[in-house]
C-alpha cells in the first residue's frame, strides 16, 4: 500500500491549466464500484465519489436524543464518507482500517474510524486490492500522501490559541493521514523567516504555520533568502493553520478559517504555484504573498493596537472611525498597468474560472507542480526585477500620477483579506497581475459608507468611485499629511478615537506587517511561490469545487455548511462517535497515527473486539449474524 509516485505531469505555465494524463481514478467506470463483503451483513462500496458503508446493523440503533435513547428508531442503514475526508486506509491482518474527517456539529470536523474484519479468508488478495483502490480516491495522482510537514506555531498569534488548537484540532488529523510532522515554537519575531532560510528544503514538503498570516509571510521571505532561493520556494509549499487573528491565506486557499478543516485541506491540498510580489524599499526586499496597503486599511489593521481589546471587531472600528473622519493619506503613485477596464478584468476572470471548473468536475490532476520537476527545471536564483528596484530611476513606461486626497490604496493578490472582506474579486493566483485599488478620501461619507457595506459581497469594484486595475508593478511614495492648524483638535480626537493614540508616522502594510513609512516599488513575479489548495472540500455543506477566490461562493456556502452541519448532526445523532481525544503528547510523529490518536483507533478495535466476535481472530459461529446484539454494539462502536 506503499504511495508509488507518479508519472510527472507537464508543469502548467497557469494552475488553471490542466494536464489531462487520463490518471482520472475518481471517474465512474467499470471498476468504480468495488464492493468487498466485509460480513454477512455489511459491506464497503467504492462509489463515485465516496466510500459507501452499507450495514444491516446500523439499522437497529437507538437516537440518543429520542426520548433519552427509549424509543427505538430505525435509522439508515448505509451512510457515505466522501473520497476527501479519508485520510488514511490499511489493511491488517483481515482488518481494513479507515480513518476519515468526520464534519461536527460546529464548523470543523473530527478523525473518526471504521474498523471491519473480512471473513472470508480466501479475498485478502482482493481485499488488498481494494483497499488499495481506496487510497488511490483518497488521494488522486496530483495529492502527495504522507506530506513532511515542518509545523510553526506563533504561541502569540491571534488571541494565544494557536497551541491548544494545533494540539487539540489538528495534529491528530495529521498523524491519521500518517504525515511525518516536526514542530517548533516561534520565540520572537523573525524567528519563522530565520528557521525558513535554515531549512532542508529536500526533507521537507510543506512548512504548515500555526499562526495568522504573519508567519506565511516571513516564510516566504525565508526561503526567499535561501542559498537557491527560487528552488527553495517551489520546492517548500507553504500553508497556514489558520489561528491568528488574520487567516487570509486559508480563508482564500481552503474556503475556511476553521483550523482543523484547514488541516484536511493541507493533507489533501495539491501544489500550486502562487505569484508573489517583490517589494524593493531602501536596501530591502520583501516577499509579499497577499497584499500591500497605504492608507486607510494599513491604518486600521497597524494602527489600531490600543484597540485589541476589541477583537475582530477594532479594524472595522478603525476604518469607521477614518472614513468618518475623511481621513486622507497624500502619495505618489506610478503604476504599469495591465488593464483599467472593469468588464475586461471581469470578463477574463470568469474565464478563468469556467476553466477552472471544468477541470474541477473532470477530477483532472490541476494545478500541480510535479514533485520531481524541482531539480530538473527549476533556476536556483531568483529572477531579475523586469522594471528595477525603488532606487533605479523610474522607467518610462510607468504612468505617475500625484494623488492628494488618497483615502485608500490597497494592492492584493488573493480574493479575501479575511473571511468577509471580499477586496479583489477579480485576483487569479498565477496571472502575473496585482489587483489595485484606489479610492478617493475626499468622497462624500454616505458613499464611503455604502462602499464599506458592500465589501462582503464583494461588489465594491461596481461603485464608479473605486478605480480598480490589474497592474504588472508600482511605485508609491506616501507623504505625511500635514494638518491644517484649525483642525488639530480633531486630528488629535479621531487619532484617538480610531486607536492610533500618539502614533505621527504613518503607516505602510505589507501581509499585514509594518514596513517603515517611505516609498516602496513593488512587481509581480509570476508563480514564484507555492501553496497547497484545496480542490474539493468533501466536508458536509462544503461539497463541490472551491475556486481559487470563488469564496464570495463559499461564504455563501457558510449559511449552508452551518445547516448542513447542522442536519447532518442530526441525521447522525444515532451514530455515536468515536472521539477525537486530546492530541499527541510527542511533537515528532512518523508513519503510524500518534499515540492517543493511534490508541483511540485501538480502543475502538478493542470495544469492538469484547463486543463481536465478528471482529478480529475468531470467525463466527453457526447462527451468528450482524443483526445480533453484539454486532449492533460493535457497529455502534465503529459508525
Ligand atoms: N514568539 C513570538 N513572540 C513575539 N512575536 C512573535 C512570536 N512568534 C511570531 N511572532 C510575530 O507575531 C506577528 C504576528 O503573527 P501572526 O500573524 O501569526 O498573528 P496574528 O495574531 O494574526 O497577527 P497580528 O498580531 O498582526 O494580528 C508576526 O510578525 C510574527 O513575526
Amino acid at each position: 500500500m506503499e504511495h508509488t509516485d507518479h508519472a510527472p505531469n507537464p508543469v502548467p505555465t497557469n494552475p488553471f491549466e490542466h494536464a489531462d494524463d487520463g490518471s482520472d481514478t475518481t471517474a465512474a467506470g467499470p471498476e468504480a464500484a468495488l464492493v468487498l463483503n466485509v460480513g454477512r451483513n455489511a459491506t464497503l462500496t467504492l462509489g463515485t465519489d465516496a466510500l459507501i458503508v452499507l450495514d444491516e446493523g446500523l439499522k437497529h440503533q437507538r437516537a440518543p436524543g429520542n426520548l433519552c435513547g427509549l424509543l427505538p428508531q430505525f435509522s439508515k442503514t448505509t451512510r457515505a464518507v466522501p473520497f476527501y475526508n479519508v485520510l488514511w486506509a490499511e489493511l491488517d491482518s483481515f482488518e481494513v482500517v479507515i480513518h476519515y474527517a468526520q464534519p461536527t456539529g460546529k464548523e470543523g470536523c473530527r478523525v473518526e474510524c471504521i474498523c471491519y474484519t473480512v471473513m472470508d479468508k480466501t479475498l485478502h488478495g482482493y481485499t488488498k486490492t481494494w483497499v488499495d483502490a481506496l487510497m488511490d480516491r483518497a488521494y488522486p495522482s496530483n495529492t502527495k500522501r504522507r506530506k513532511r510537514m515542518k509545523v510553526l506555531i506563533n504561541p502569540f498569534g491571534g488571541q494565544g490559541n494557536a497551541q491548544r488548537l494545533w494540539a487539540r484540532e489538528v495534529e491528530p488529523i495529521f498523524a491519521a493521514a500518517r504525515c511525518e510532522v516536526d514542530v517548533e515554537r516561534t520565540a520572537y519575531k523573525g524567528h519563522a523567516m530565520e528557521i525558513a532560510e535554515n531549512l532542508d528544503v529536500e526533507a521537507v514538503d510543506v512548512v504548515a504555520c500555526a499562526s495568522g498570516d504573519g508567519l506565511p509571510y516571513e516564510v516566504f521571505n525565508g526561503l526567499a533568502k535561501q542559498a537557491e532561493p527560487r528552488r527553495a520556494l517551489r520546492k517548500v509549499a507553504v500553508a497556514q493553520i489558520p489561528c491568528g487573528s488574520g487567516n487570509a491565506m486559508a480563508v482564500n486557499l481552503y474556503g475556511t478559517d476553521s483550523p482543523s478543516l484547514a488541516a484536511v485541506a493541507i493533507v489533501k491540498g495539491v501544489r500550486t504555484a502562487l505569484d508573489l510580489t517583490a517589494i524593493t524599499q531602501g536596501a530591502n526586499t520583501y516577499y509579499s504573498f497577499l497584499s500591500q496597503a497605504v492608507g486607510i486599511v494599513a491604518e486600521s489593521d497597524l494602527g489600531t493596537e490600543s484597540l485589541r481589546w476589541m477583537g475582530g471587531f477594532r479594524f472595522k472600528w478603525g476604518v469607521l472611525v477614518r472614513l468618518l473622519g475623511k481621513t486622507i493619506y497624500p502619495a505618489e503613485l506610478s503604476v504599469v498597468v495591465d488593464s483599467d477596464d472593469k468588464r475586461a478584468i471581469r470578463e477574463t476572470y470568469r474565464h478563468a474560472i469556467d476553466e477552472h471548473q471544468v477541470a474541477t468536475t473532470k477530477h483532472l490532476p490541476a494545478e500541480a507542480y510535479p514533485s520531481s520537476d524541482d531539480n530538473a527545471t527549476t533556476p536556483s536564483t531568483l529572477p531579475s526585477l523586469t522594471y528595477g528596484t525603488i532606487s533605479d530611476p523610474l522607467p518610462p513606461c510607468f504612468q505617475t500620477q500625484d494623488l492628494p486626497t488618497l483615502g485608500n490604496f490597497f494592492v492584493g493578490n488573493m480574493c479575501l483579506m479575511s473571511a468577509d472582506a471580499r477586496f479583489f474579486v477579480t485576483a487569479l493566483p498565477t496571472d502575473g497581475r496585482l489587483d489595485m485599488i484606489n479610492i478617493d478620501g475626499s468622497i462624500p461619507r454616505t458613499t464611503a459608507l455604502r462602499m464599506l457595506s458592500t465589501i462582503e459581497q464583494g461588489t465594491l469594484i461596481n461603485f464608479p468611485e473605486v478605480s480598480y486595475r490589474k497592474v504588472l508593478a508600482y511605485r508609491i511614495t506616501p507623504r505625511m499629511n500635514a494638518t491644517p492648524p484649525g483642525r488639530r483638535w480633531r486630528a488629535r480626537a479621531g487619532r484617538w478615537l480610531g486607536g492610533a493614540g500618539s502614533q505621527r508616522e504613518g503607516l505602510i502594510s505589507i501581509d499585514g506587517e509594518r514596513v517603515p513609512f517611505e516609498a516602496y516599488q513593488a512587481e509581480v513575479v509570476r508563480g514564484l511561490g507555492t501553496v497547497l489548495k484545496s480542490v474539493r472540500m468533501g466536508l458536509k455543506g462544503w461539497e463541490g469545487a472551491v475556486t481559487w477566490n470563488s469564496c464570495g461562493t463559499v461564504l455563501k456556502k457558510r449559511g449552508r455548511t452551518a445547516k448542513a452541519a447542522a442536519a447532518a448532526t442530526k441525521d447522525d445523532a444515532d451514530k455515536p462517535d468515536v472521539p477525537v481525544e486530546d492530541a499527541p503528547t510527542t511533537t515528532k510523529t512518523r508513519g503510524r497515527p500518534a499515540t492517543k490518536d493511534a490508541a483511540n483507533a485501538k480502543s475502538a478495535v478493542t470495544s469492538e473486539e469484547k463486543a463481536s466476535p465478528r471482529k478480529r481472530g475468531r470467525p463466527p459461529k453457526a447462527g451468528e449474524t450482524a443483526k445480533s446484539h453484539a454486532d449492533q454494539e460493535a457497529a455502534k462502536k465503529t459508525l
